[in-house]
């Protein structure tokens, strides 16, 4: 017999909202890993002693919720390529007993927004220049999108995400403040909001944006899990666009991140149908 799990989990704060821990175990269950997912409230102070608290107890790895994809770099031992590159990470790894830091949102987003358009050639705006924004730009830059607009409060935050994308990739970027609404401009194709604003509990919020200058055509994808069908989303569908929710996203992150800890590879369909259960 052998009574002791091995430990996985996710740090963010807020984070009692978040359900990716139903998700996760449930995979885990099924196929019989001997893992536990835990979700933790980590504020921004506690982060290095989170971290070290995980490396004290053995755990095998962690991901990294808001706000501290960008901020737990400095508290890890290494970076895989694709973190190294969008300077966020979402998923640690334990290897050689080292915590490796990787990013696998990027990837679970891009998987998502392709079942309904290929951004190759695309012209997108994304708000926010957080964790999430930067893996998303990143990997939307390799897949060839053509431009990318970075609508951010935070000006220092957007240039540096614009300057990242504009030197590392083949893509051209450009910032927009964002201190009036947003008006979606006629080149966009692509909207993606990057942002946590209508995140659970504050599920009313609203993005500073224009509904009215979303065109038919115009495809808006949102990260947010909870709720999943968001004010922008509700907002987009009413003016004919077609929508990607952030579920996709989570769910493939979580298979590669489950890949990563436990060396199998997951039914992605056992964890959305544990999301729509518990959401
Ligand atoms: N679906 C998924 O798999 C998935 C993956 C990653 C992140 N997320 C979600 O993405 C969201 C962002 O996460 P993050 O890790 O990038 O967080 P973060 O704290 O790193 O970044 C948040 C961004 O939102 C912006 N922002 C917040 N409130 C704002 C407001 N009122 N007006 C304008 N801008 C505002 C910030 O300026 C920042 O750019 C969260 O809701 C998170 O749960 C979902
Ligand atoms: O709380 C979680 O389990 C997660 C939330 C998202 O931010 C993901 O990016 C992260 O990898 C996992």
């Amino acid at each position: 017999m052998n009574f002791l799990s091995k430990i996985t989990g996710s740090f963010s704060t807020p984070s009692a909202a978040n359900p990716t821990v139903a998700m996760v175990e449930a995979a885990y269950k099924h196929h019989g890993l001997d893992f536990r997912y835990l979700n933790c409230e980590v504020l921004p102070k506690d982060l290095e002693a989170a971290v070290k608290g995980a490396r004290a107890m053995n755990w095998v790895g962690f991901n990294c919720s808001l706000p501290h994809k960008v901020e737990v770099i400095k508290f890890l031992d290494g970076l895989g390529e694709s973190a190294k590159l969008m300077g966020a990470v979402n998923c640690v790894v334990l290897r050689d007993g080292k915590y490796i830091g990787e990013n696998t949102d990027g990837k679970g987003f891009l998987k998502s927004l392709k079942s309904i358009i290929d951004p190759a050639g695309k012209s997108i705006a994304i708000l926010g220049a957080g964790g999430a924004a930067r893996a998303i730009a990143v990997e939307l830059a390799l897949e060839n999108a053509s431009r990318i607009t970075v609508v951010n409060r935070d000006q220092n935050k957007g240039k540096d995400l614009v300057d990242l994308i504009n030197n590392k990739t083949k893509c051209k970027s450009e910032f927009k403040d964002w201190s009036t609404k947003f008006e979606v401009p006629d080149h966009v194709q692509i909207l993606v909001n990057a942002t946590s604003i209508g995140m659970s509990p504050d599920i009313d919020a609203r993005i500073n944006i224009n509904p009215d200058s979303f065109r038919a055509d115009l495809v808006v994808a949102d990260v947010i899990v909870n709720p999943p069908m968001t004010n922008l989303l509700k907002d987009a569908k009413a003016k004919g666009c077609q929508i990607v929710d952030g579920l996709g996203m989570v769910i493939n992150q979580a298979v590669l991140g489950i890949k990563f800890w436990t060396g199998e590879d997951v039914d992605p369909e056992v964890m959305r149908k544990k999301l729509l259960e518990v959401l």
